[in-house]
């Protein structure tokens, strides 16, 4: 222990002598007098830069070092969070003193193994605390003891057991100490299509993820920091539970989100009835968000009267139905398609209103007056193609035009689409006619509601169908060039004006600012700079493309935020987290193939994830039994357990009367057993509003929750209240209990009352 204590001590030697000299690197970056623009800029990105290593460095510092790998030729290689070179003086050649946990040659660590020992002779685990080396672990890759004693399929056993049997802390820690074989495949997988990974729970998905997407921001570096990673988890609580894992990992730049946040600008905190979320999310709302479109681009049965200064006009079914069908035609989106329709109706109009003024001005008395040569015609039109593109671009500028065209096909947001369609009956029955009236009824709402989660997939479809027309701000932009290049271009001509004329002669010394450099790059060094990270930028931009996504808990997807995951990600390069024996939602998946063959057909592949790290094989066992019984799921293909603790899930029955009481006093010894570590009471949604917090906080060491806001996470102890009826209401009952009963890693209790009849492997449980 003495010798890697020195080893290990030299380790933090180094990392702080890295970050002195990137502190001081970044010190002068910043003392640095920037000349113009082109210098700032380059200014800012080197602090920038040298910010993020810093982090890095500084993310590095518990756990620096966890692991040494002896070679079967004598040499050593120790294992951390991150790369150390050796120390300057040691020359070019020298071997790293640590070796980064996403490097190939660290990759043995994970996977060498008595009988497959990849050069290995030893794998040592080293556990610090702070800069101290309090434990080693030695496991010896000898493939002859291995066959005579037999193996175990896990690596680094120990190590893995102490970190299964810590106290929970509301947040997860990362695993780069104790990484797992199967999970290690997943983690480097260098499919570059969609990767999907279904494991029961505590399978580690969620952290083998994170532990994805730190290692493809290090294999990837350049691609994935342009384009940015997005992490898609299915709530607020789930995020906040996951946040600390890549800023651990040394990695900040992702944009992590729900659903519900990415639609920018809007904040989909509304509550909704389960039912109409579930609606909301069917393929079916494909069509309906295309007919509410197209039901607002209207040829009107009954004509339109406009008072305009022409004189009154109308725009009736056979001016619009012409001008729509052109406009149609064009394929584009409403918004971007609107200008031909535009066009189309003027036209119509500008010739309805020639044809007024003829018919006012060519009365029969004045024709009659006219002094005609015999056989001439008298005239029917008094209006050429001029007169007639006059009165055009009047009526392009007349308000009351402007409100008759806003009316039969207006310019539209998807927020105003969209509320504009929940708002009426008559719409809702147009646009979704395959909706049954009680559907349809559970659509409807207030346009003052907030938008909810599931409304954001159908802002993005209306968002894809509007378009958005910004040829004005695409106008203004190009004339703010222009003015900066010929602003510029006057510079410039200053410039060589007064350059010296001492000079003359010499032509070297005589090159003006012009010779270097033309107004148009002179203009663009002056151009705004967006100083904000990928993350921030992809957050704003609805339309921003994805280097890689990560999805966790996919199977909660609905197939209309499907589609909007695959809009952001159009080289498909994604990994998908889940596992289908948990769908809670009504509109989440129950087939992988379902869910992607539509997006990616035969592209796509699956790994599974099959040992258990989180629960007991106790706990895992009841979970299995009553997943097995109220589904008719395999027993079989539920994971194994790493681990047994002696202690099965127990069961209180209290009377109804007595529930909340016996609750409480069950909750106090809950604690009282638990020292240091976390308990979740799971309810009922029907009780939530009494008991969970809408957005609890993980770090309370008491949190009572719903099963869709447990989702995900785990707690050293869990309470379950009324399991009957936790199965009763959700749309898939089963999948939320089973849920519920996977969250404890060290105790699992149920309180129910007598008049629930409880699924025969519960009501076996043992009497608390
Ligand atoms: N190799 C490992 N070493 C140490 N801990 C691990 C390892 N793999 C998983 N764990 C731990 O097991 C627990 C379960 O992991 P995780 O939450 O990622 O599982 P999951 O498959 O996403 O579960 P669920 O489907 O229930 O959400 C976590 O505490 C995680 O840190």
């Amino acid at each position: 222990m003495g010798r890697e204590q020195e080893y290990v001590s030299r380790l933090y030697r180094r990392l702080d002598g890295l970050r002195r000299e990137v502190s001081a690197r970044l010190a002068g970056t910043l003392r640095q007098v920037a000349g113009g623009h082109q210098g700032q800029w380059d200014r800012e990105a080197a602090a920038s830069r040298y910010t993020e290593r810093l982090a890095r460095l500084a993310a590095a510092e518990h756990g620096l070092c966890f692991g040494r790998l002896d070679l079967r030729d004598g040499r050593r290689r120790y294992v951390g969070r991150i790369g150390l070179p050796a120390e300057d003086s040691a020359g070019e050649d020298a071997e790293p003193l640590l070796i980064d946990w996403r490097a190939p040659a660290a990759r043995p660590f994970y996977l060498a193994t008595a009988l497959d020992p990849h050069g290995m002779t030893r794998r040592r685990h080293i556990r610090t605390q702070g800069r101290r080396v309090v434990e080693i672990n030695d496991e010896f890759l000898d493939p002859d003891e291995a066959r005579r004693t037999g193996e175990t399929e896990l690596t680094g056993e120990a190590a893995l057991m102490a970190a299964l049997k810590a106290d929970r802390t509301g947040r997860m820690g990362d695993i780069v100490a104790t990484i797992q074989a199967e999970q290690d495949a997943v983690i480097r997988s260098g499919h570059r299509g969609v990767l999907v990974v279904q494991g029961g729970p505590g399978t580690g998905k969620t952290v083998v993820a994170l532990h994805r997407t730190a290692y493809l921001l290090y294999t990837y570096r350049d691609l994935l920091a342009k384009r940015g990673v997005l992490v898609v988890g299915p709530n607020p609580t789930f995020l906040s539970y996951i946040e600390d894992v890549l800023p651990g990992l040394g990695e900040t730049g992702v944009l992590m989100s729900t659903i519900g946040g990415l639609f920018p600008g809007v904040e989909a905190g509304g509550v909704e009835h389960p039912e109409a979320a579930a609606i909301k999310g069917r393929q079916e709302m494909v069509d309906v968000v295309a007919r509410a479109v197209r039901d607002r681009q209207r040829a009107p049965d009954e004509p339109l009267e406009i008072e305009t200064a022409q004189g009154t006009l109308v725009l009736d079914h056979d001016t619009c139905a012409p001008a729509r069908e052109r406009a149609r035609r064009t394929r584009l989106p409403h918004n971007l398609a609107r200008p031909y329709f535009v066009d189309a109706v003027l036209d119509a109009l500008a010739r309805q209103a020639a044809d007024r003024l003829n018919e006012s001005i060519l009365l029969p008395e004045v024709i009659a007056d006219l002094d005609l040569e015999p056989g001439e015609e008298p005239p029917t039109d008094l209006f050429d193609a001029e007169d007639v593109a006059a009165i055009r671009q009047d009526l392009r500028h007349d308000p009351a035009v402007h409100a008759a065209l806003d009316e039969v096909w207006p310019e539209l947001t998807p927020q105003r689409l969209l509320a504009d369609l929940y708002a009426s009956p008559e719409r809702l029955a147009s646009a979704a006619p395959g909706l049954t009236e009680r559907e349809r009824a559970l659509l409807e709402r207030d346009p003052s509601a907030p938008w909810t989660p599931a409304d954001v997939p159908l802002l993005d479809e209306a968002a894809e169908l509007l378009g958005r027309d910004d040829r004005a701000e695409r106008a203004r932009a190009a004339a703010e060039h222009r003015r900066r290049v010929a602003y510029a271009q006057g510079v410039l001509d200053v410039a060589h004006g007064s350059r010296s004329i001492d000079l003359e002669g010499d032509e070297e010394a005589a090159l003006t600012p012009g010779d270097l450099v033309d107004a148009e790059t002179l203009a663009a060094r002056h151009d705004e700079r967006d100083l904000r990270t990928t993350a921030e930028r992809a957050a704003a931009d609805r339309t921003w493309a994805f280097g890689h996504v990560i999805v966790d808990e996919a199977q909660e997807l609905s197939p209309m935020a499907w589609r909007l995951l695959f809009r952001r990600c159009p080289t498909r390069w994604m990994t998908l987290v889940g596992d289908l024996a948990q769908t809670g939602d009504a509109a989440g998946a129950s087939s992988w193939e379902r869910v992607l063959e539509p997006h990616v057909p035969g592209r796509w592949r699956l790994e599974r994830l099959t040992v258990n790290y989180r629960m007991p094989a106790e706990f895992m066992d009841v979970a299995t039994r009553v997943h097995a019984e109220l589904t008719g799921a395999p027993v079989e293909e539920q994971p194994r357990s790493v681990r047994r603790i002696g202690e099965t899930p127990w069961r209180l029955e209290v009377p109804a009367a007595e529930l909340a009481d016996r609750l409480n006093a069950v909750v106090a010894d809950e604690v009282a057993l638990l020292g240091q570590g976390h308990l979740a009471v799971i309810v009922p949604s029907g009780r939530s509003k009494a008991l969970a917090h809408e957005d609890p906080d993980l770090r309370e060491q008491v949190v009572y929750l719903t099963v869709a806001q447990a989702k995900g996470l785990e707690f050293d102890s869990v309470v379950i209240v009324e399991p009957a009826e936790i199965l009763a209401e959700g749309p898939r009952g089963p999948n939320d209990l089973f849920v519920a009963l996977t969250r404890a890693t060290r105790r699992l209790g149920i309180v129910h009352t007598p008049d629930r009849p409880l699924p025969a492997p519960l009501a076996g449980l043992r009497s608390r």
